[in-house]
């Protein structure tokens, strides 16, 4: 029977990355998708944007929006200090099978938490189900017509303070007019645009940065 694409970068992974080193998973995940197939992957040129902003915040809490097959997820993880947590979530479950496998290879278990489910659904049980105050940093990754619904219900759902970062991967391609155009006018948000590319391609992309300003 075929395989599926998660299916074939956790191969890669599998094959070409060492057990319990983060960097050389994400470095697999890279270099088959640059040189096999595209997949989309944050990459590795938006990455060390990523990279960089994970490092200026240093959270202590973490939400992902959009797992996949988990590069971005380990890419965050493997920077967090020691008693951070991340939590990840992904809707469809063929992906979620392949991420969690993803962060078993890379030996992050202990300071990500995969769960299933819409973020609409999801969002509004944070406290409750998951002991969670508020999120530092928030990286936007899922269906792109889902980060200002979602952005708007992190706050009414209290998980947003004072200086919580967002970071929204595509809002170039395959774009996010409404939530750009929403932190860029709030007076509730301070944004700023980090120009890129497409994860593996010339085309053009490029991640938002915005502060909740409480
Ligand atoms: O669309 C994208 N990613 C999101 C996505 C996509 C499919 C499935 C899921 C299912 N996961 C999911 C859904 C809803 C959810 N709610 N809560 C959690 C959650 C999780 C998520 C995307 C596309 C391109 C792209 C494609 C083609 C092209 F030509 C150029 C660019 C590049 C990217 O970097 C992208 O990130
Ligand atoms: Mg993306």
């Amino acid at each position: 029977t075929q395989s599926t694409r998660p299916q074939r970068i956790l191969g890669a992974v599998q094959k070409n990355a060492t057990r319990g080193d983060p960097r050389s998973v994400v470095r697999a995940i890279d270099q088959y998708c640059r040189n096999q197939e595209w997949a989309m992957n944050v990459g590795d040129e938006k990455g060390c944007i990523l990279d960089s902003v994970v490092s200026e915040v240093n959270p202590a809490t973490v939400l992902e929006l959009g797992t996949y097959c988990g590069y971005s997820t380990v890419r965050i993880a493997s920077l967090l200090p020691p008693h951070a947590k991340l939590i990840t979530l992904e809707f469809n479950p063929e992906f979620a099978v392949i991420a969690r496998q993803v962060i078993a290879w890379a030996g992050l278990e202990d300071k990500i938490q995969l769960v299933e489910g819409a973020s609409g659904d999801l969002i509004p049980k944070m406290k409750e189900q998951f002991g969670v105050e508020t999120f530092d940093l928030v990286f936007l990754d899922h269906w792109k017509d889902r980060y200002l619904p979602d952005t708007k219900l992190m706050e009414e759902c209290g998980l947003l303070r004072k200086g919580s970062v967002l970071l929204a991967d595509n809002v170039i391609c395959p774009g996010t007019p409404e939530y750009l155009e929403f932190v860029r006018s709030s007076p509730r948000y301070e944004s700023q645009y980090f120009k890129s590319h497409l994860e593996y391609t010339k085309v053009e992309d490029g991640m938002e940065k915005s502060v909740f300003l409480g």
